[in-house]
C-alpha cells in the first residue's frame, strides 16, 4: 500500500476538552467525528454545533461519520459546514446516489459507509459517485470493540473494484484498529484507518499515530 492515512476518532477523546484533544493528535491526517443519534445506533454523541466548533479550531481535515437515520435529510447540512468529507450509512439512505451528488454539490467529499454485514456488491456500480468508501470493522455505536476479521474479504473485493475503476477513491476502515490489526487491514487494501481507543489510550497519541501509519505502510 503506497499511502496510509490515520484518522483518530474523537469518540475516545475527552469530550470536556476537545480543542486540547485535537492538539494531541497533530500528526494525524484527519480527524474522524462520530455523529450518533441513538436510533441508527444505540448511542448518542454530538451534532452540528459541535462539528462546526471543531471545524473552526481544527487544523486537520474533518471527516464526519454520520451514524444517524434519515441521512438523506441531514447529511447535506453537515456538508454545508465546510468539512472535508461527510460519510453517510447506506442502510440509512433511501437514495444514496442522489445523496452523494448532493454532498459534492455542497462542497464536501462524499463518502458512504457499510455495516459489517452489509454486502458491498450492490454498490460497486456507484463507486464513481464516491470519494471514499467506509467499511465498518465493528458494529457501529461504540469504541473499544474487537476488530472483525470477517470483513477482510470484503475489503479485498472493494479494493479490487476501486483499482478497476481507475478512480482515486479512498478505502477507509473503522473499528478495532490497533497495532495488532492494522497490517492485515492494509494488506487487504484499506488506505484510511480510523482508530479511537488505540490512539487516545496511548500516553502519546501523536507518536501512536506515526506507529500505526508506519505499520500500515509495511503492507506490500
Ligand atoms: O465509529 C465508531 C464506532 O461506531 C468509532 O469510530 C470506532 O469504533 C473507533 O473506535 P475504536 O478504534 O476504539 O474501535
Amino acid at each position: 500500500m503506497s499511502t496510509a492515512r490515520i484518522h483518530p476518532s474523537i469518540l475516545s477523546a475527552d469530550f470536556a476538552n476537545l480543542e486540547r484533544e485535537l492538539q494531541r493528535i497533530h500528526t494525524a491526517d484527519g480527524v474522524h467525528v462520530d455523529v450518533m443519534d441513538n436510533h441508527f445506533v444505540p448511542n448518542l454523541t454530538l451534532g452540528k454545533p459541535v462539528v462546526e466548533a471543531l471545524h473552526k479550531v481544527s487544523e486537520l481535515p474533518i471527516d464526519v461519520h454520520l451514524m444517524i437515520e434519515d441521512a438523506d435529510r441531514w447529511a447535506p447540512e453537515y456538508a454545508q459546514l465546510g468539512v472535508d468529507s461527510v460519510t453517510f450509512h447506506v442502510e440509512a439512505s433511501a437514495a444514496p446516489i442522489r445523496l452523494a451528488r448532493e454532498l459534492r454539490a455542497a462542497g464536501s467529499k462524499a463518502a458512504m459507509a457499510l455495516r459489517p454485514a452489509t454486502s458491498v456488491e450492490p454498490y460497486l456500480d456507484m463507486l464513481g459517485e464516491l470519494d471514499m468508501l467506509l467499511l465498518m470493522t465493528v458494529e457501529p455505536g461504540f469504541g473499544g470493540q474487537k476488530f472483525l476479521d470477517l470483513v477482510l474479504p470484503k475489503i479485498r473485493r472493494a479494493r479490487a473494484a476501486i483499482d478497476g475503476s481507475g478512480k482515486p477513491i479512498a478505502l477507509q476502515i473503522d473499528g478495532g484498529v490497533s497495532r495488532d490489526t492494522i497490517l492485515r487491514a492494509a494488506e487487504a487494501g484499506a488506505d484510511v484507518f480510523v482508530a479511537g481507543s488505540a490512539v487516545y489510550a496511548s500516553p502519546e497519541p501523536s507518536v501512536e499515530i506515526d506507529v500505526l501509519r508506519n505499520l500500515a505502510l509495511g503492507a506490500h
